[in-house]
């Protein structure tokens, strides 16, 4: 059920691309939805241009058959379509579950608009339920962790840092970063922590994404809602 209200979302949003855009491509099964809605659309003659937030996502934009492009060559972007881990009312996200973050971030932020795409369940009141991803240098890891730890007990925040994968084998993302998620269970103050978690040197980014979505696509048993964020 789930996956089918993430594909009507990423169907209603690839509605949405016109001819001629530059477009940044999101990671994760909602944005693979839409990179196939997408596909279709370039089959039938739509020309576009996308950038993709992650490997995965290139190679299947590529299977589909998609114009691509780096953020080198384009570097600013009419359109970013991506998923997210969690939506709050002013469409702050927590994103990061696939482990793309930093380049989902980079993308959205060289677009001039941002459309999040997801099923019902993503629409929190509070975000923190969904553990924060944060992506960080694996040099002086044990420093850095320690610092996060710092910064969340001066936000009032408690909660296991778990290296995504584990110590053994843990999960390297496209940039060659290591993932800890942060289970806090709810995040009170989004800014505040976003600003001080980039204030520590092995913090590459967080998942916490503030002030870019325009609006989302939100589907469920009532079909496909707009939602806007709240004043
Ligand atoms: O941020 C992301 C990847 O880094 C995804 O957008 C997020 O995890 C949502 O994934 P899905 O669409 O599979 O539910």
């Amino acid at each position: 059920m789930s996956d089918d209200f993430k594909r009507l979302a990423a169907e209603r949003a690839a509605e949405d691309v016109k001819p001629g855009m530059k477009l940044g491509i999101g990671t994760g099964s909602t944005a693979e939805h839409f990179v196939r809605a997408l596909g279709a659309r370039v089959r039938a003659g739509l020309d576009v241009v996308g950038v993709p937030t992650s490997e995965r996502t290139r190679e299947l934009a590529e299977a589909e058959g998609i114009k691509l492009a780096t953020l080198e060559e384009l570097p600013e972007l009419d359109l970013t379509i991506d998923g997210a881990d969690e939506i709050d009312p002013a469409l702050t996200l927590v994103k990061g579950g696939g482990g793309a973050l930093l380049r989902e971030k980079i993308v959205a932020a060289a677009s001039k608009s941002m459309i999040v795409i997801a099923d019902e369940s993503k629409l929190v009141d509070t975000l923190g339920a969904f553990p924060l991803p944060i992506e960080v240098n694996p040099f002086g890891l044990g420093a850095t962790i320690k610092a996060v730890e710092a910064c969340f007990a001066r936000n009032g925040l408690q909660g296991k840092l778990v290296l995504r994968g584990g110590s053994d084998h843990p999960f390297v993302t496209d940039g060659g970063h290591y993932i800890l998620d942060a289970h806090l269970g709810r995040i009170a103050d989004a800014s505040r922590l976003a600003n001080d978690l980039v204030a520590i040197p092995g913090v590459v980014e967080h998942g916490l994404f503030l002030g870019l979505a325009a609006k989302a696509y939100v589907a469920g048993k009532q079909g496909v809602t707009t939602v806007e964020p709240a004043r």
